[in-house]
């Protein structure tokens, strides 16, 4: 008797409790399971590693290369503390396909709306993740993204809703290309006369780990700077077990090669492209470009009795890059326990029609399309050439290659800094009638610019990207194409050069994808449409990163003027110096 008065009693108060607790909660109004904060602290080092067995400086975060994976739910916010422990080196990072709505601030592009974080100093990042789906973080500041600074952004459903397909695990596998000479060589290379290319990577790596041939080196290198036997450089292996649906979350940062992905004896199942769903599609090989996320499901039917190669090689440049490998473990085989057959090869480099197709192959899910706005109120067309320009080899947009201003371009319109850069408007478009884009690109004497495009807020927007011919014979390269603070609507692509009368009538408005990274293949053009619905400075550019770096992008504004009280956190070079109170 007596012990149920105590439990009725307990009971009681613990109801007392509860209902305290919720009221406390209501008067600080903490949405009850709804929107989180998920707080991360980062310390930034150039530390030695050997990835692919070759040691080299990297750039880590909290001691690694990737970096942690970011896991929030939609509508979550974001913090994410960065030391800069770099010691001589400025940073950025910017967070890739996240449109930062209302905090534009927080791109993480330096030049365009930050100030480069200097060494010693912790900048703090705060957004709010708005959409589910699969999203990257990397360095925003010269070619940094090379040096390791990156890492996987994974933003579930809310609590109760669930994905249009089904899966057991989940998993992310960032795709990278791997250079032995430091980035920093490679910056003065590319802005040097004459020219010194990057050339061709020497290892492909996945999820971080590769393996360069330290004995087939020449010169040799000795075994303190390349050594096959280092654990660090053990291949990446992922454990599977048997009769299971995977989603493998495949992202590319590479630096510079476009890439085809495959799974020795498995099917891929593509449902998911840079956060959207796809209508799903299966393949054998997945083409992938620096910038893009995909997700695919994975059945594990398979033989058990042994593990199966991951390859990944590189497609559309004749490079002499090697495949990159990594194990699908089937347990319980051991994890290192190599695949007793050849690691099988990726489609041949040249192969145009199979990437052209998998493009045009992607429309958006059944049930989850958003439709594009009927007409735009503007077309962009920006040819894509190489050229020079005070004698550098520069790339080009519409001939102009483009400079990152100083004051970045967010602070200046915001704070009434005109003066900071050009106010002439970038060309629209390319002389169209008299531009053969498949003769080699003569144009020696090319500008060089730090203008902007202004867009009408909440205006619709038609980019068409025109591939040509560079300034090397029979020579047109792939560029993936990514925009910051948007996602588009794909609506085509096409050989040749694109037909403003004809073309637009073949666009697809029924259920294109939307992206935020579309590759334009040689000698072919890609395009979008999109709202410009997001108030801030947005740069839009070539994803490999020595073309950037050359003068491959554009920046974007549209509805300055809404932008809220930018953080001074921002500031501190070129002229918003001055705007920092003493
Ligand atoms: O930017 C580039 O420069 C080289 C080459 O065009 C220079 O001759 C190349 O292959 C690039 O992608």
């Amino acid at each position: 008797m007596s012990s149920y008065h105590l439990s009725e009693s307990k009971s009681i108060a613990m109801m007392k409790f509860l209902a305290l607790c919720f009221f406390v909660i209501s008067l600080i109004n903490i949405p009850i399971a709804e929107a989180r904060i998920r707080h991360y602290k980062w310390e930034l080092k150039y530390e030695y590693k050997s990835p692919d067995c070759y040691k080299k400086l990297v750039i880590t975060i909290n001691g690694r290369t990737p970096g942690p994976t970011i896991l929030a739910q939609q509508n979550d916010t974001v913090i994410v503390e960065v030391k800069n422990s770099l010691l001589t080196a400025n940073t950025a990072i910017h967070w890739h396909g996240i449109r930062q709505i209302g905090t534009p601030w927080f791109d993480g592009t330096e030049g365009v709306t930050q100030c480069p974080i200097l060494p010693g100093d912790t900048f703090v990042y705060k957004f709010v993740v708005d959409r589910p789906g699969t999203y990257l973080y990397h360095a925003h500041y010269g070619m940094q993204r090379e040096d390791g600074l990156f890492g996987s952004i994974r933003v579930a459903l809310p609590d109760g809703e669930s994905e249009p397909f089904a899966y057991n695990y989940d998993r992310s596998i960032i795709l990278t290309d791997w250079y032995h000479k430091s980035t920093f060589e490679q910056a003065v290379g590319l802005s040097s006369i004459p020219f010194q290319w990057v050339m061709e990577p020497q290892s492909l790596l996945i999820q971080g780990k590769g393996r360069f041939n330290c004995s087939a080196a020449n010169p040799p290198m000795k075994a303190d700077v390349c050594n096959n036997t280092n654990p660090e450089c053990s291949l990446y292996s992922t454990t599977v077990v048997p009769g299971k649906t995977y989603r493998l979350r495949i992202s590319s940062l590479t630096a510079l090669s476009a890439l085809s992905f495959q799974i020795e004896g498995h099917n891929m199942t593509v449902v998911e492209a840079d956060g959207h769903y796809v209508e799903p599609f299966v393949v054998k090989n997945l083409f992938i470009y620096s910038g893009e996320t995909y997700s695919v499901l994975v059945y594990t039917d398979q033989d058990p009795a042994r593990n199966y190669w991951i390859t990944t090689n590189v497609v559309s440049r004749n490079a002499t890059t090697p495949p990159g490998l990594a194990v699908l473990n089937y347990y319980p085989n051991h994890p290192r326990r190599s695949p007793p057959t050849i690691p099988p090869s990726g489609p041949m480099w040249n192969d145009m029609d199979s990437r052209f197709n998998q493009s045009v192959a992607i429309r958006a899910r059944k049930g989850h399309v958003y439709s594009p706005p009927a007409s735009s109120d503007r077309v962009i067309v920006l040819l894509n050439t190489q050229n020079r320009v005070n004698g550098k080899t520069r790339w080009s947009v519409n001939n102009v290659s483009y400079d990152i201003p100083h004051t970045p371009y967010l602070i200046a319109l915001k704070e009434n800094l005109l003066h900071t850069f050009s106010q002439t408007p970038p060309p629209e478009g390319y002389d169209f009638a008299n531009y053969d884009i498949k003769a080699v690109q003569n144009n020696t004497n090319a500008t060089a610019s730090d203008a902007i495009y202004r867009l009408q807020l909440n205006s619709t927007v038609d980019i068409v990207l025109q591939n040509a011919n560079t300034m090397n014979p029979n020579n047109s390269e792939t560029h993936p194409w990514h925009l910051h603070g948007h996602d588009f609507w794909v609506l085509g692509y096409g050989e040749g050069k694109f037909d403003p009368i004809n073309d637009p009538k073949k666009y697809n408005l029924v259920d294109p994808i939307m992206k935020n990274t579309v590759p334009v293949h040689p000698f072919g053009w890609t395009a979008f449409r999109f709202k410009a619905d997001n108030p801030g400075v947005w740069a839009f550019h070539c994803h490999i990163e020595s073309h950037f770096f050359m003068g491959m992008g554009v920046a974007f504004e549209e509805g300055i003027e809404r932008v809220g009280k930018l953080p001074s956190s921002i500031m501190g070079c070129g002229e918003t110096k001055h705007l920092l109170k003493p």
